[in-house]
């Protein structure tokens, strides 16, 4: 429980005793000053790391006003990691519990959202991201480098080498302030052992998000390029809210239209918002009085996002429909190499001047030529394969004319060969 009392109030004035914005807000967990990164783990993400290794979605944001400890809490420092490294250790070490039974692969790729633009952490060279939606309606970002891994420090290396791109700069209130919302999402495919063909992927998508903070402009006391990003950073929270908003009163009486295409932010979090993800949030708050309001909005958005519910399914990846596939295209190959065979075995016989042979189904395949030959075309077949045709001058209609049959006359076969061909009507 938290409760939230008003640094304005005076208990001492009886005229304001019923208009007390003191609020109450409970909540799952609720951690205070002494907790350490890991019970805010162990509480929070953990729950999570086992149905990522199953194929879940699963989602861990931090949020709160600048300067209340989003970094911290998803970051953290050397002596005591934050989410991040504490989910990544979970997650290696489930995948390694699995390892007799199965194979897992993972991959990682970690982005910025900054002024509404979504950068490449780990390749910023490669300008500006799109995000589309797959035939399934989940958000991919197009072009994102997809790194494979096999440990969590190494994932932390590169969240390191990413942070030193990520938009941070000193403002009033925070003097290492996160200028961008920045996503590492951490995939993990994993595939039962054996070469049954009906076998399934499990397809498990972990966003970790630390969002900007929210802020006051009057009290960041930002200007020009800070006051412009403070007011993108502000638009995206705001489309949050209120898709966090209109989640929560979805199939209530009030229930509203959810406008998710209002920022980039709001897009790559719709699934974990209202979709298929099991999802924690994880709200900050600053216990100064000076942070009143921003704490009040934090609360009623936190408490507000309890109400939603998401639908969590099973990412399988069947195999077998990629098996199936191949199959087709193996005995397309097969039936392809039977014609070319017998096409070869043909060409042979021909060659030896076997007449009447007859191909892979029987039929004739060069029919027996007519006892006297009345050649209007002739060729010569030389002894390295090659032809020397000669052919009548050919009337208008000649593209009629077409090799009927051949048959050799020479002696001895097969270097000389006569090509009869009709003559055009
Ligand atoms: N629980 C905590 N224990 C110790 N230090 C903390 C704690 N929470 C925050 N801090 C410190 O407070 C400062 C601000 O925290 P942090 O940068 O995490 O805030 P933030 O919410 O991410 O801010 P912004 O939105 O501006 O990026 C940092 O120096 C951080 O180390």
């Amino acid at each position: 429980m938290v409760v939230l009392m008003d640094p304005s109030e005076d208990p001492e004035d009886p005229l304001r005793t019923h208009r007390s914005r003191e609020k109450t807000f409970i909540f799952d967990v609720v951690f205070d000053q002494h907790a350490s990164q890991e019970d805010v783990y162990l509480a929070t993400t953990q729950q999570l790391v086992e149905g990522v290794v199953s194929g879940y979605n699963a989602t861990v944001f931090a949020y709160g006003p600048s300067g209340a400890g989003k970094t911290h809490t998803m970051l953290g420092m050397d002596t005591e990691p934050g989410i991040y490294l504490q989910t990544l250790s979970g997650l290696f070490q489930a995948i390694e519990e699995t390892r007799d039974s199965t194979d897992c692969s993972v991959s990682m790729s970690y982005l910025e959202i900054y002024n509404e633009v979504i950068r490449d952490l780990l390749s910023p060279s490669s300008g500006f991201l799109d995000l589309r939606e797959d035939s399934r309606g989940s958000i991919q970002i197009a072009g994102i480098t997809e790194v494979s891994t096999s440990n969590a420090q190494e994932i932390m290396q590169l969240l390191t080498k990413g942070n030193r791109q990520r938009t941070q700069e000193p403002t009033a209130t925070n003097k290492t302030s996160s200028r961008s919302h920045a996503v590492l999402q951490v995939i993990v495919r994993r595939r039962g052992r054996g070469a049954h063909p009906a076998e399934e992927v499990r397809v498990g998508r972990l966003f970790m998000v630390d969002l900007a903070g929210s802020e006051r402009a009057s009290q960041t006391q930002n200007q020009g390029k800070r006051m412009k990003e403070g007011a993108h950073i502000n638009r995206s929270l705001l489309a949050l809210g209120n898709c966090i908003n209109a989640l929560s009163e979805k199939g209530g009486s009030r229930a509203q239209y959810v406008n998710f295409r209002d920022s980039k932010l709001t897009r790559l979090l719709k699934d974990a918002l209202g979709g298929n993800s099991r999802t924690v949030m994880i709200a900050h708050i600053s216990p100064a009085s000076t942070h009143f309001e921003e704490s009040r909005t934090t609360l009623l958005y936190a408490y507000r996002a309890k109400n939603i519910k998401t639908r969590v399914k099973r990412n399988l990846l069947s195999v077998s429909c990629h098996i199936a596939q191949h199959t087709d295209v193996t005995s397309d190959l097969r039936g392809q190499i039977q014609r070319l065979k017998a096409k070869v075995e043909r060409r042979e016989r021909e060659r030896r001047g076997e007449p009447g042979s007859r191909d892979a189904q029987g039929r004739a395949s060069t029919p027996a030529p007519p006892a006297v030959a009345l050649p209007w075309a002739h060729g010569l077949l030389l002894p390295g394969g090659g032809s020397l045709l000669s052919v009548p001058p050919l009337k208008s209609n000649a593209s009629s004319a077409g090799i009927r049959h051949t048959h050799c006359v020479g002696q001895p076969p097969p270097l000389v060969l006569l090509w009869t061909i009709s003559a055009p009507k």
